[in-house]
């Protein structure tokens, strides 16, 4: 222990120290090697053997970045630890496990994953509408059962031309989502934070009134304290019986209670979800119904979008550490995913 701690502190002499308290999950996957750099130095807090609560203090005066996910929590009582800091790189889209008004308040620059997931969160998003509407899942399930020969065919899925498509959050994901939806033929409307002046989608500053005017709704906004239950029992039931949502934002910008009774009850026609309030449990209820598409928290996730993030990820830690502009600041409070 004494050596590994040792070796961390003598290389942390000649570099500037970025701070993981949890591998990310990009990191996990590629590799850490894959995010080597001759500008900075890992320190894992997971490779000392000291707890946290000695391992901070013992490196606090060296740390000038943390590079987090959605796992790691950046805590105004964290940042209070780290006299130095001066910026938080997320390995995610989201920033809602990051206190930005204290980074704010204390001149910490944050960056996220910028544009990097649009296309594979997009993808997914449709994906799981598809899913849905035509009931793939479900009928896979229905064949691999042996159903189709004890019980007959199975009930018909919906069209997905023509529908009409409501989107919340017109962001990366958003709109990638749209120009997608747009080539099969659907009928895009969106709710976000502002109009977007470079659409020409109709816009819908309540988002109760775009669920009352969509088939289905489409979820892919940030989670902040504006959006949180956001998706509430008045827009489920504006959404109506035939309407079907998908989330690929955030579980907590439902209201998962109210979604499972509108689900158990045909208050709603389906969901396709990636995201869940408490992940990774997922509601009992919702494993019980058909008419729902289920998916663990992977929507922006490919090994392309991860080399992509990678390539972010150590980009915006070098351009920190040589004076250049960041390549993907969090400006403000982004909502619209
Ligand atoms: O959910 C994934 C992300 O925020 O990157």
């Amino acid at each position: 222990m004494e050596n590994k701690e040792h070796n961390q502190n003598r290389q942390s002499q000649d570099l500037p120290q970025v701070l993981l308290l949890k591998p990310p999950p990009v990191m996990t996957v590629l590799g850490e090697q894959q995010f080597s750099s001759n500008k900075f130095q890992l320190l894992k807090a997971w490779d000392s053997q000291l707890p946290l609560n000695q391992f901070l203090p013992k490196h606090a005066n060296s740390i000038q970045a943390i590079l987090c996910s959605g796992a790691s929590p950046v805590t105004d009582d964290l940042l209070q630890l780290l006299p130095f800091l001066r910026l938080v790189v997320t390995a995610s889209a989201g920033t809602n496990h990051i206190d930005l008004t204290a980074c704010r308040r204390r001149g910490i620059s944050v960056t996220n994953a910028g544009n990097v997931f649009s296309d594979d969160g997009a993808d997914a998003a449709v994906g799981l509408l598809f899913d849905a509407l035509r009931k793939i899942s479900a009928a896979d399930r229905h064949v691999r059962q042996g159903l189709w020969v004890k019980k007959g065919d199975y009930p018909l899925g919906s069209k997905v031309g023509g529908k009409r498509i409501g989107i919340v959050g017109l962001g990366g994901i958003g709109l990638q989502v749209a120009k997608r939806l747009e080539a099969f033929g659907c009928i895009i409307s969106y709710n976000s934070r502002n109009k977007k002046t470079f659409v020409s989608y109709p816009f819908y500053s309540n988002v109760c009134e775009l669920a009352a005017h969509s088939d289905a709704l489409i979820i892919c906004c940030a989670l902040t304290d504006q959006t949180l239950h956001m998706i509430n029992k008045e827009v489920l039931s504006a959404l109506g019986k035939k309407g079907v949502i998908v989330n690929v934002g955030r579980g907590a910008i439902i209201d998962e209670k109210e979604l499972v009774r509108c689900l158990v009850t045909g208050a709603i026609a389906g969901a396709g979800l990636d995201v869940f309030e408490n992940e990774p449990d997922v509601p009992k209820q919702l494993l019980e119904l058909d008419n729902v598409v289920l998916s663990p928290h992977r929507a922006v996730f490919t090994p392309e979008s991860f080399m992509a993030l990678c390539e972010l990820v150590v980009g915006n830690l070098e351009a920190f550490f040589s004076n250049l502009p960041l390549l993907s600041p969090v400006m403000d409070e982004c909502t619209d995913g």
